[in-house]
């Protein structure tokens, strides 16, 4: 079973969503993709998250947009981190999605990133990260992706 699990509020997230799977590629980690949706299939999602454990799953990551609830009533549901996307809705941008998701009660924890496919793509290289500190050779992994990136940025204005 993978042990990072990409949920989404709905197929139309998925454009978005599909970002986060970049860095889990390049670093060779293994993930599942679902639509979930605290709305429209609350049971789905009561399912999911009782048995991410036992299905070996160690970071979710959840994306959605407008009144965005499923990262948080996931991370409600598990002890299992939880890694936010806010999708850019429509009509606000994506700051709806981003308030729903930051603005988390204390006590239960959603690691939140930036709106839209920047932030779905951070969430999978936080998942990433997550995983490597129990993983030494993903960890090594990330450290040499880190340095290509640096060395790819250039010091010269063209
Ligand atoms: N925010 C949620 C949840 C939820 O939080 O459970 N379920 C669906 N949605 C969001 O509704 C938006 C519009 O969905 P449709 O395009 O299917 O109408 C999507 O961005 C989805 O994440």
């Amino acid at each position: 079973m993978a042990k990072v699990h990409i949920i989404m509020g709905s197929q139309s997230d998925w454009p978005t969503m599909q970002l986060a799977t970049k860095p889990l590629d390049d670093l060779g980690v293994a993930y599942e993709c679902s639509v979930v949706s605290a709305h429209r299939t609350p049971q789905r999602l009561v399912e999911f998250a009782e048995n991410a454990e036992t299905n070996g799953v160690e970071v979710i990551i959840a994306g959605a947009g407008g009144a965005a609830h499923l990262p948080g009533m996931t991370a409600a549901m598990t002890w299992i981190p939880v890694v936010g996307v806010p999708v850019k809705s429509a009509s606000l941008n994506g700051l709806d999605s981003l308030l729903s998701i930051v603005q988390m009660p204390k006590g239960v924890a959603v690691a939140t990133q930036a709106i839209g496919t920047s932030g779905a793509f951070n969430a999978g290289l936080m998942a990433a990260q997550i995983l490597a500190g129990s993983d030494k050779e993903l960890r090594e992994r990330i450290k040499t992706w880190r340095a290509k990136q640096t060395e790819s940025v250039p010091t010269n204005v063209e």
